[in-house]
This record gives C-alpha cells, sequence and structure tokens, in this order.
C-alpha cells in the first residue's frame, strides 16, 4: 500500500469480452494530489478511471482503500461516500430540474426516506456556484447544451462531496472560461480540500498545469508514471502518441510547454 494513497490501483488488468485492454497497471491517488491520466485514444484510461470507481470488475490486481482494505468489501453505498465518477457520458434523464439532478449527489449521504443527510443543502449550494450552474437550476437538463450539461453533472459529483474524484476528460465540450475554471478547481480541491482527484485530460498542457503525477498509458500499459516534468518528456510522448512533441519550460516559472510538431507547425510558429 502506498504510504498515504486515499485509493490505489494495483496491477490491475481489464479486460471487455476477454479481450485485455489494461496490463497491469497500477495507479495512486493521494490525498491534496492531482494524478492526471494521459495516452492515445484507446490506451485505455476510462477503463482504468471506471475500474478504479468499481465500475469495472478487475480480471486481477486490486483496488483499495486508504486503510489496504478492497474497495469490493464496502457496500455500493458506503464506497459512493467516499469516491465519485465523472463519467464520460451519462445518460440524461428527461424532465429532470438541474438542481434535482445536482441533488442526486446527496443519495449516498441520505436515509432511505431521502432523510438525516444536515449538510445536504449546504453541498448542493456549494457545488452549484462553484460550476456556475445557479442560473439553470430549474432548467430541465435535457434542454441544456453539451457544455452546461458537462457542469451540471460535475455539480453532481461535487455534491457527493468525496474524499477521492475521478473526472474523465472534464473539459470536454467546455469554452475556454470554463475549462480554465474547471482546472483552477481541480486545484483548488486538492490544495484546499484535501480531494485526491484523478483525472483525464488529452491536453498535455492543461495536464502540465495542473498535474502533481501524470500516468501515461500506451496500449494498456503505463508507459512512464511521475511528476509531470519526468513523464513529459519529449522521448516518452513522441513514443506514446507516435508524433513528434517537443518540450519548451519556461525559463522563469518552470511551466512545462508540450508542442505537437505537425507538418505545418514550423510555418505556423514562424507566422505568428
Ligand atoms: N464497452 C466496451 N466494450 C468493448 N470494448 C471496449 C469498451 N469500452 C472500451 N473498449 C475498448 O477498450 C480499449 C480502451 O478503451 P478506453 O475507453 O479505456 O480508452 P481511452 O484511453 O479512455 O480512450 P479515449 O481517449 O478514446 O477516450 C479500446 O480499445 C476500446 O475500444
Amino acid at each position: 500500500m502506498a504510504d498515504d494513497a486515499c485509493l490505489l490501483g494495483v496491477d490491475l488488468s481489464l479486460s471487455y469480452h476477454q479481450r485485455p485492454v489494461v496490463h497491469d497497471a497500477s495507479i495512486a491517488l493521494r490525498s491534496g494530489e492531482v494524478a492526471v491520466l494521459i495516452g492515445p485514444n484507446g490506451s485505455g484510461k476510462s477503463t482504468l478511471l471506471r475500474a478504479l470507481a468499481r465500475l469495472h470488475r478487475p480480471g486481477s490486481g486490486e483496488v483499495l482503500l486508504a486503510d489496504g482494505a478492497s474497495a469490493l468489501a464496502l457496500s455500493a453505498k458506503d464506497f459512493a461516500r467516499r469516491v465519485t465518477l465523472l463519467a464520460q457520458s451519462r445518460p440524461t434523464p428527461a424532465g429532470v430540474s438541474v438542481r434535482d439532478v445536482i441533488g442526486y449527489g446527496r443519495h449516498p449521504h441520505r436515509g432511505r426516506w431521502r432523510t438525516g443527510d444536515p449538510d445536504g443543502a449546504r453541498a448542493i449550494q456549494w457545488a452549484m456556484a462553484v460550476t456556475g450552474t445557479q442560473q439553470m437550476a430549474d432548467r430541465p437538463v435535457d434542454e441544456l447544451s453539451g457544455g452546461e450539461l458537462q457542469r451540471v453533472w460535475l455539480a453532481t459529483c461535487l455534491a457527493q462531496d468525496t474524499g477521492v474524484l475521478l473526472l474523465d476528460e472534464p473539459t470536454t465540450f467546455l469554452d475556454l472560461r470554463y475549462q480554465v475554471e474547471i482546472l483552477d478547481l481541480i486545484r483548488d480541491l486538492a490544495d484546499e480540500h484535501r480531494v485526491a482527484v484523478g483525472v483525464v485530460l488529452h491536453d498535455l498542457n492543461q495536464a502540465a498545469a495542473v498535474a502533481d503525477h501524470v500516468v501515461l498509458l500506451d496500449r494498456g500499459r503505463v508507459a512512464a508514471s511521475g511528476k509531470p516534468a519526468e513523464v513529459l518528456t519529449a522521448q516518452h510522448l513522441s513514443q506514446t502518441y507516435d508524433i513528434r512533441i517537443d518540450i519548451l519550460t519556461d525559463p522563469d516559472t518552470g511551466r512545462i510547454h508540450c508542442q505537437p510538431i505537425g507538418r505545418h507547425t514550423h510555418t505556423l510558429v514562424t507566422t505568428l
């Protein structure tokens, strides 16, 4: 068990219909840290995240909680009090208001008759405030745009108020402002609320900006895992994405910038 990990995937091998797609992958999510999963399409990022959320049963390996107990040993409700997942897509209920959908996040904290949740109203209000969803509270979710809906689902996860937050491509569909705000929010959740965040991102520069730890998946295997500067190297990325990717490091801030080199990149850079 990694020292202070809240949720740990150990040597996970994952398949669909006997077809292996993730091989012996390990990942540790720690309180107050953001772990970012990157890798090409189909490399197994979502499947690994789903296994951590207990939504994909491993062929071998295990998912452990902070005390070393198997995640499978918990009841569904107890697990949902500790871990939540913003999946890539969810069925959108028809005619249900944004406020009610966000309220679904409180389900694990409620008693059988939706009672006994003194923190519920505060948690929902906070989740709506930080995702900018208050203005749409009374609208039916099936009438929202893709980006609005993404923020509502994120709010639902936040209302669940778990110590572990798993996010699968949370910036998809979002305009630039909300992409930046969600990344800032992820950082704040780790820094100020000590949440352990595991997030799949495609944008390598977003990964560099927000990650404490990066896990690079290549065809279902962990190709590299460590601090951003250790993983986001030209060699690792060029090999995994099969395209030349240069790394520029800002001498003042140390900030890493990943620059994919396409056939027209040189022309573009000199024009700029
Ligand atoms: N429900 C499914 N049934 C069968 N195969 C699946 C299923 N979901 C995913 N796969 C396959 O498993 C492999 C890993 O998929 P996964 O969605 O985990 O990759 P990913 O890295 O998240 O990809 P992307 O970046 O495109 O979202 C892919 O080959 C994919 O085709």
